[in-house]
């Protein structure tokens, strides 16, 4: 029997705690609708780390006997008890903004028409370039600090916005030191395959030649700095065609890097099968899918990964999370938070759109955002579920029902964010 310890919390007799027990790797069909739910139920902290969940009687009898003695109780009845959100694909260290371009948007000019003529990722490479070191970390600290009051404590974040070597590494420099100074859980992403740069558009050699220079300047001199853990294509029209997109995700394989892939976004531009062939971790968007990718990815064990914020912002359509599902393929929801598409920051809300526009359902989306996302990740045994011997990474909800974070999507219901033990908003 374990004596009274000093850290130890226990959250008790909650409505409802989503254990989200089950399986440890990436959940698929009907397993994507089992939360494990334990009602009045109670779970304790030790020091960073999820000890003991179950029923809350079982705790009081416990308790009485002597265990669990020191603990510092938080009640949590009436409330609801599930594992922090976890973001699998951002782009959260930016520099500036781009509102004129919302306003055009608004006004009928299009995404990619924008970026097409020197805007749109472009803007922001203009805009992130100019910017120092601790300008660009400033920023996003105070944006990743936003985004985790809303209830996301891990984080997958590209670069993309540098597209020169000392620019990439500047931003993935950024991206570790909220690891590492500022303690959010993070994993990187190389995208210097996100948009052909203005210096490299007046002529196909000096288009070959900057994808030459992301297979033999840009990932060799990241991998050798230990600044990622992924690479990343943009395999789409107006970004890197099939063949262009092929060429990174090799020589980022043979660097040792794992893949995650912007795939059929914009129309089946071959991005989709791409993850398949190259067994990426994950392809995303995907609002442009065939009966055939679909199967592919499945195959493959590729983590189809939504970002419905973006269909939102772009007025494009959902992709077809139902038949995902129905058809067996891992499903993950992110925020996709970047200064253009899409900078939505609350990913508790983007829970509510892939129900409302990409048709999971409330649990669906739940598992998407916690325990598949970080499968993706290879945070499954760290974040994603609360089960003893896993961080404390959890949410307290302002309901008795799970099911109100989509029923009143964007209302306030994350009302206290835990990490590693700690309250952190
Ligand atoms: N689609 C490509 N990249 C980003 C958009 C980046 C931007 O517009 O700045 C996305 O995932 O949506
Ligand atoms: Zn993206």
């Amino acid at each position: 029997m374990t004596g009274p310890r000093p850290g130890t919390i226990a959250l008790t007799d909650a409505a409802q705690v989503l254990t989200l027990a089950g399986p440890a790797g990436a959940r698929a069909g009907a397993e994507m609708r089992e939360l494990g739910i334990l009602e009045h139920a109670t779970l304790v902290i030790e020091d960073k780390k999820l000890a003991w969940v179950g029923a809350h009687e079982q705790f009081t009898a416990r308790r009485e006997a002597g265990e669990f003695a020191g603990a510092q109780v938080h009640d949590c009845r009436g409330k609801v008890l599930m594992p922090a959100l976890v973001d699998p694909h951002t782009h959260l260290v930016w520099a500036g903004d781009r509102r004129d371009e919302l306003e055009l948007r608004l006004r009928g000019a299009d995404y990619e028409e924008i970026f097409a003529a020197g805007g749109g990722i472009l803007s922001s490479v203009r805009q992130t370039r100019a910017a120092s070191e601790d300008q660009l970390y400033g920023q996003s600290l105070a944006r990743i600090t936003r985004m985790r009051a809303c209830g996301a404590t891990t984080f997958e974040i590209k670069s993309g916005y540098g597209l020169e070597l000392e620019a990439e590494l500047r931003q993935l420099r950024v991206a570790r030191r909220l690891r590492d100074e500022a303690g959010f859980r993070i994993k990187t992403t190389c995208l210097a395959a996100h948009a052909i740069p203005e210096e490299a558009r007046g002529s196909e050699a000096a288009r070959a030649s900057f994808i030459e220079r992301i297979c033999e300047q840009i990932l060799p001199a990241v991998v050798e700095a230990g600044l990622a853990d992924y690479a990343d294509v943009f395999c789409d029209r107006g970004a890197f065609t099939r063949d262009e997109a092929a060429k990174v995700l090799a020589r980022a394989v043979a660097l040792g890097l794992e893949l995650r892939v912007h795939a059929n976004e914009f129309g089946h531009t071959g991005g989709a099968e791409l993850a398949a062939e190259f067994r990426a971790r994950s392809a995303d968007h995907l609002l442009h899918l065939s009966d055939g990718e679909r199967a592919a990815l499945r195959e493959a064990g590729v983590t189809a990964t939504l970002l419905p914020g973006t269909s939102l912002v772009l007025a494009k359509p959902y992709a077809n999370g139902r038949a995902l599902v129905e058809a067996g393929v891992p499903v993950a929801v992110a925020s996709d938070c970047n200064p253009g598409s899409c900078a939505l920051e609350n990913l508790a809300m983007v829970l509510g759109l892939a129900c409302y526009g990409c048709k999971l359902t409330p649990a669906e989306a739940i598992v998407a955002a916690t325990h598949n996302a970080a499968v993706s990740l290879g945070l499954g045994d760290e974040v994603g579920r609360l089960a003893p011997g896993l961080d404390a990474d959890l949410l307290v909800l302002e309901t008795d029902d799970y099911r109100d974070l989509v029923y009143h999507a964007g209302s306030p219901l994350v009302r206290e964010v835990w990490s590693r033990g700690q309250r952190v908003a």
